[in-house]
């Protein structure tokens, strides 16, 4: 098995064990939740778990369809207990980039809608300062060049992200830019950055998540490392 993929699933099974009957679940998006995903309707075949999910993506729902999961929409929950998804880069922290695969913006809105929030990752991913990674902008296509050209004079050279010929085009019909923060994370507040992308008109969300990720599980070769956010941070 590869080392990646054996990272992956042994950290999107972990977290499984943070799922109680009755809870609310946020599923997240990708191939590390893939693992929870299959463990968990594993588990609830196995032991009669009955646990309600809130799904982030059109492959998500899906999937846990396949598996009988039970879904329902995030306007028909009070709340949710935890959520557990992927990311791209994460870092001591506990900043996230995320929108790897397209669906930072119904992440976010069910992250943020969580009372907890667990992310699952090869240990490729856990880093020292994110930002390696490109920043994932999901825009308006309705004037997206505006945006795209205002994130050029800014230096933060944008890539419209392409399928094929086509742009990619989000479970919310929005297209993606692909940003460079490489040379700006350190020099500036975070969350402050987060904010000041969302604030440019026909900016919908970005996939940096500075504030919402409770504990992380990273796979490793020899075992899965948890680390929790200090009460406080
Ligand atoms: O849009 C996709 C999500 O943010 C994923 O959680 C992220 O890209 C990580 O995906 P994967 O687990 O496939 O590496």
């Amino acid at each position: 098995m590869e080392q990646t993929y054996y990272e992956k699933k042994e950290a999107g099974e972990a977290a499984v064990d943070l799922i109680h009957n009755k809870m609310v679940i946020g599923l997240g998006t990708g191939s590390t939740v893939y693992h929870t995903i299959n463990k968990l309707g594993e588990k609830m075949k196995d032991e009669k778990l009955d646990v309600t999910c809130v799904s982030t993506s059109s492959n998500t729902t899906e999937f846990a369809k396949q598996l009988g999961i039970k879904l329902v929409a995030l306007n028909d929950v009070q709340d949710i207990d935890l959520t557990i998804d992927g990311a791209d880069e994460i870092d001591g922290d506990f900043r996230a980039i995320k929108g790897g695969g397209g669906a930072l913006l119904f992440e976010k809105i069910v992250a943020s809608s969580s009372r907890k929030v667990a992310i699952i990752v090869d240990s490729t991913k856990y880093v020292d300062t994110i930002g390696a990674y490109p920043l994932p902008v999901e825009v308006l296509p309705f004037g997206y060049k505006y945006v795209f050209e205002r994130m050029v004079r800014e230096g933060f050279q944008p890539n419209l992200r392409k399928m094929g010929n086509d742009p990619f085009i989000t479970d919310s019909g929005n297209f993606i830019l692909d940003i460079n923060v490489s040379n700006i994370i350190d020099k500036v507040d975070t969350i402050n950055l987060e904010k000041y992308i969302n604030n440019i008109p026909g900016v919908i969300e970005n996939g940096l998540f500075t504030n919402i990720v409770d504990v992380i599980y990273i796979g490793k070769k020899d075992g899965v490392e948890v680390k929790n956010r200090e009460k406080g941070d």
